[in-house]
């Protein structure tokens, strides 16, 4: 809101008062206001655990960061991926689980506690070319840039979906884009899963669904699968699992609470049949959430932040990478908020001898 409009020096501050922004003090030390901007030390574009992890590390470093938490930011809301998901089993420190949205209100809680800024807006350009660098809220991009000494970008990934006719019924009900996440869960105890997809993620994701499913489909769209030969064999000598090839999808169907079959066609004999399973796992692809920095900062073919191994560091000094957007095989809510931590501590570092 701060940021709404180009306002002058005087503006800003009184602004800042109404919001009593001036009585914090350890808010008001990483404002620093010059003319008509807003310059932060450390901003965070997510919400995320990587988000949130790196802003209470941060917060506890004396650095409080700003947050730029996006407004339904590629569709998703603050909090991130977990939002859409129901209960989490596999967060440590929570042994009866709790909801998605419930670790994430958590989160947001803890790094708010130690001084993080949330502002809840979205990040839509981004200038990396000269320091400081420069940043524009949806909607203000004609307006004065913020502008930050070092950047997090935790801005994550969504699983790509196929957005078949049921899918919106059924998503989470018996859908879902990661079967290491939801697997073990009751609904898919010895029931006929599927998997859609034919690469090594695919695969790989049969495989350890055999552990609960009494039998997992891999359905193929090509007569051929993607994935890399040692993965092809894993597969092909699981008796669990049954490859279809040449097809493709059509509906998910249930019984209005749960899924219970999928409508799909071989196209090669073009015949059309129901598949009865109770799990449906989209094993497609992800899509990174780079649009902002692109061509800015060295990224791999399908998107993913570059990272050096083992750091956050990305290819421009002074950026940092940190959860899925620089991680296409974890992809968890622990290793992300694993990779938050270290980018907060690189960045503390880099500010560190930044101002040395
Ligand atoms: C349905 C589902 C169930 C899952 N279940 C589990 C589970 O049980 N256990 C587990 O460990 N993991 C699970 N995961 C994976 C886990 O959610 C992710 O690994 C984790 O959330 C990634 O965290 P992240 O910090 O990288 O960011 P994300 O959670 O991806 O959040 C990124 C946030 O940044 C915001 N954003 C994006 N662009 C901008 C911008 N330009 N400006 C401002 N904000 C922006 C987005 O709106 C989003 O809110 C699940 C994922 C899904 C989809």
């Amino acid at each position: 809101m701060i940021l709404n409009k180009t306002l002058t020096r005087l503006q800003l501050q009184s602004k800042l008062k109404q919001k009593n922004l001036f009585n914090s003090s350890i808010k008001f030390k990483h404002l620093i206001i010059s003319k008509a901007m807003v310059h932060n030390k450390v901003t965070i574009i997510g919400s995320g655990p990587a988000a949130h992890t790196a802003a209470i590390y941060l917060g506890r470093a004396e650095i409080p960061p700003t947050m730029y938490e996006g407004m339904m930011a590629n569709g998703i809301a603050p909090g991130g991926q977990l939002t859409t998901t129901t209960e989490i089993e596999n967060f440590p420190g929570f042994p009866n689980g709790l909801m998605g949205g419930e670790l994430m209100d958590k989160m947001k809680e803890q790094s708010i506690k130690f001084g993080n800024n949330v502002i809840t807006e979205t990040i839509s350009k981004v200038d990396l070319s000269s320091r400081p660098f420069k940043l524009w809220t949806e909607f203000n991009e004609d307006e004065e840039p913020i502008t930050t000494d070092s950047l997090i970008i935790s801005t994550g990934a969504s699983a790509k979906r196929l957005h078949l006719p049921g899918e919106e019924t059924y998503w989470q009900q018996g859908i879902s884009a990661c079967a290491v996440c939801d697997g073990a869960v009751p609904i898919f105890r010895n029931k006929p899963l599927a998997v859609i997809g034919g690469g090594d993620s695919a695969c790989e994701e049969a495989s350890f669904l055999t552990k609960y499913g009494s039998k997992v489909y891999l359905i193929v769209r090509k007569d051929y699968l993607r994935a890399s030969t040692i993965m092809q064999r894993r597969v092909e000598k699981n008796d669990k699992i049954e490859i279809l090839f040449n097809t493709v999808p059509l509906e998910a169907k249930g019984d209005g609470k749960f899924l219970n079959a999928l409508l799909v066609n071989n196209v090669k004999e073009n015949r059309q049949y129901d598949l009865p399973i109770n799990g449906l796992f989209y094993a497609i692809g992800h899509k990174p959430a780079t649009e902002i920095v692109k061509g800015q900062i060295d990224m791999d073919e399908t998107g993913y932040i570059k990272t050096v191994p083992g750091t956050s560091l990305t290819s421009v000094p002074g950026v940092f990478a940190a959860g899925d957007v620089q991680d296409s095989r974890y992809r968890q809510a622990i290793t992300s908020a694993g990779s938050g931590c270290m980018a907060a501590l690189d960045a503390e570092k880099y500010l560190s001898e930044l101002y040395e």
